[in-house]
């Protein structure tokens, strides 16, 4: 164990250009830390974990590459379970978006700086693998000491850089230790692994964006070539390089003597300056070959085998036109008729239904949350149950049993065959959370265990049972100012918030009629639907509505009950229900018109001017029919 001033003394000599027994990425590391950033080796820092909005930030621009890298850094973290490490994925500015670690642990590793929002950049926190990793676009181990910052040399964390298909940087996976064994070579395995999952994800990220494509995927021996292959890059229709792998990035530069670093000398080069063979050679090298027969050659001389995948437009052209027409795939739960954001909001739930990722609905009360939220189960293909539960109605010593069961005596009262829990229920179906951010911190953490592990413990038990469940969450509050408060964990929410549904306030839905079509046709009793005079459309159309669709749904159920003669007439709402409306409305209306007018009708000038954004001014503009 060095003392903090031997630790100093080294960085001074290493300063110096002294010898130093070190390895030679950490002094250069150390070198940039020095005379780049400037930092002092004698003032230590403690990690830096940037505030909640810009995490929000960094996080959305990372959405895909997270969604793409989840399962392969589940994996990874399963493959080191129990072994204390814990996991991240950072960013290219070096600031961690996903994390992945013993949530018992919580406070330890937020002080260590091993959690999400912390910034691990050279410049930042000086020698760490994170930032060494983004410096050198290199896997590496920065083991105790190596680590600039004395704050740090507890920590032995091993980091591998994530590339996207076009060469570039995008984000680094970092496995660390609280406390490591003293010999740095303890991590090599560590290593390795990381390196296994970057180069596993980099080829799903490359797969997922080319359909329309030849994918060549190479490794050095023929077993392993179309089961777990080192590289891939993609190929036009004419041979050119249009995507690669970083283990395809490093073949190319080496076949032709390039230097990877700079991938744009590789993008857009025919294939026949790299290999052995033109894009006619492809067809040659697809499985319907044995693989010992598909060797082929670099320009440098090195031999490897090869795969080559056909284009997959046939099966795209039939999966985009499934998945973009909603209202093939939301069969008999239409969400609405002719509004922008409903018609966005369908082509996204199209899209994420069949996939198993979280989703979280953000909506007003009575939005339609859970009604969506069946529309998501329907649409997801799944056999299970679809299972809600409001975790607002439910007492919160209940919550426990009810969501994960108990086992025979868990408690004084409990049933003796014990009871299977609502998750267990929705296993091989989804779960529905409504109002989420009701739910118990303690429960809380238990939940992410549910989500991070996929099995349950139930109350008193000792073995968790395994479950595959689609979680669906909703709340009308915003999570994130909870997050804020302190009363919902921040990294449930990043688990939970990766796909988010908003549902639009009635009030501002451009397809208000087709909603009051909808829900009055549910009310007809089978018979024909009762007719709604125009005085009570303009009524309807100019109130609030801040109970939204429900309140609606028990209006009309009232009004139709009252009418008498097929239609439905002003005297058949509630008391005070237009007047009130009426007056809001035109007051509305008015101040919408005298701002247009004195903007000169520039909607862009009018919408600033009202707080409000451009299509809401459209909308209203529509709405009151204003010229
Ligand atoms: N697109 C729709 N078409 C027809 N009916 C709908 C639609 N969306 C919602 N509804 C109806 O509106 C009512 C309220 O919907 P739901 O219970 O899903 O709202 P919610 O947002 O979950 O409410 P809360 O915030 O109170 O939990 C239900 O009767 C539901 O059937």
């Amino acid at each position: 164990m060095t003392s903090h001033t031997d630790h100093i003394r080294e960085i001074e000599k290493a300063g110096l250009g002294l010898a130093i027994d070190r390895d030679a990425t950490v002094i250069k590391s150390w070198l940039r830390c020095l005379e780049q950033y400037h930092l002092d080796p004698t003032r230590a820092c403690e990690a830096f974990i940037v505030p909640a909005e810009r995490l929000r930030e960094h996080r959305q621009q990372s959405e895909d590459l997270i969604r793409i890298a989840r399962s392969g850094l589940e994996h990874l973290f399963n493959q080191v379970a129990g072994q204390n490490y814990v996991l991240l994925l950072s960013d290219r500015k070096g600031v961690a978006v996903e994390f992945l670690g013993d949530p018992s642990f919580d406070n330890h590793l937020r002080k260590a700086g091993l959690y999400l929002g912390a910034e691990w950049s050279e410049a930042r926190a000086g020698t760490c693998a994170v930032g060494a990793c983004i410096e050198t676009g290199e896997a590496l181990t920065i083991h105790q000491s190596d680590h600039f910052d004395n704050t740090h040399t507890p920590l032995s964390c091993t980091a591998a850089p994530i590339y996207d298909t076009q060469g570039e940087l995008c984000a680094v996976v970092d496995i660390s230790l609280l406390s490591s064994p003293i010999l740095k070579t303890s991590q090599n395995l560590a290593r390795h692994l990381v390196s296994a999952t970057v180069r596993r994800i980099e080829l799903a990220n490359l797969m997922a964006q080319t359909r329309h494509e030849w994918v060549l995927r190479f490794a050095r021996s023929p077993e392993f070539v179309d089961v777990d292959p080192e590289a891939a890059i993609s190929l036009d229709g004419s041979g050119r390089v249009l995507g690669m792998t970083h283990g395809g990035a490093q073949i190319l530069a080496r076949a032709c003597g390039a230097d990877w670093r700079e991938p744009q000398s590789l993008i857009g080069q025919p294939i026949s300056q790299f290999l052995d063979m033109d894009v006619d050679g492809l067809a040659n090298l697809t499985r319907r070959r044995p693989t010992r027969d598909r060797m082929i050659f670099a320009r440098d001389g090195n031999a490897l085998f090869a795969h080559a995948i056909e284009p997959q437009i046939q099966s795209h052209v039939r999966r985009t036109s499934t998945s973009i027409s909603p209202a093939q795939d939301l069969v008999g739960r239409e969400l609405g008729g002719a509004d922008p954001d409903i018609a966005a909001l369908q082509t996204k739930v199209a899209k994420l239904a069949r996939t198993r990722l979280p989703i979280l609905i953000q909506g007003e009360t009575g939005t339609g949350k859970e009604y969506l939220a069946h529309a998501v189960h329907e649409a997801s293909g799944l056999k299970g149950q679809f299972v809600a539960i409001n975790c607002a109605a439910i007492p919160e010593q209940l919550i426990e049993s009810e969501l994960f069961g108990y086992v025979p005596g868990a408690f004084t009262g409990a049933a003796l065959k014990g009871r299977k829990g609502l998750i267990e229920q929705a296993d091989g179906g989804t779960l529905f959370l409504d109002e989420i951010g009701d739910m118990p911190l303690t429960l809380q953490s238990r939940l992410l265990r549910v989500l991070a592990e996929q099995e349950v413990m139930p109350v008193g038990g000792v073995e968790p049972r395994k479950v595959n469940i689609r979680v669906v969450s909703a709340s009308h509050r915003s999570l994130l100012t909870l997050v804020e408060q302190g009363h919902f964990r921040e990294d449930l929410f990043y688990r939970l918030n990766t796909a988010v549904l908003r549902l639009p306030a009635l009030r501002d839905r451009a397809d208000f009629d087709w909603v009051v079509a909808r829900i009055l046709s549910r009310h007809g009793d089978g018979a024909v639907a009762p007719v709604i005079s125009p005085a009570v459309m303009m009524a309807l159309r100019t109130h609030t509505w801040p109970g939204n669709i429900r309140e609606l749904d028990n209006v009309l159920a009232v009004a139709v009950a009252l009418s008498e003669g097929g239609t439905i007439e002003l005297a058949d709402l509630p008391d005070g229900f237009c007047n009130n409306a009426i007056r809001q409305d035109e007051h509305q209306g008015q101040t919408l018109h005298a701002t247009l007018k004195a903007c000169n009708w520039n909607v862009s000038e009018a919408a600033r001017q009202l707080g409000v954004d451009r299509s809401t001014v459209h909308r209203q503009i529509k709405r009151y029919q204003l010229k």
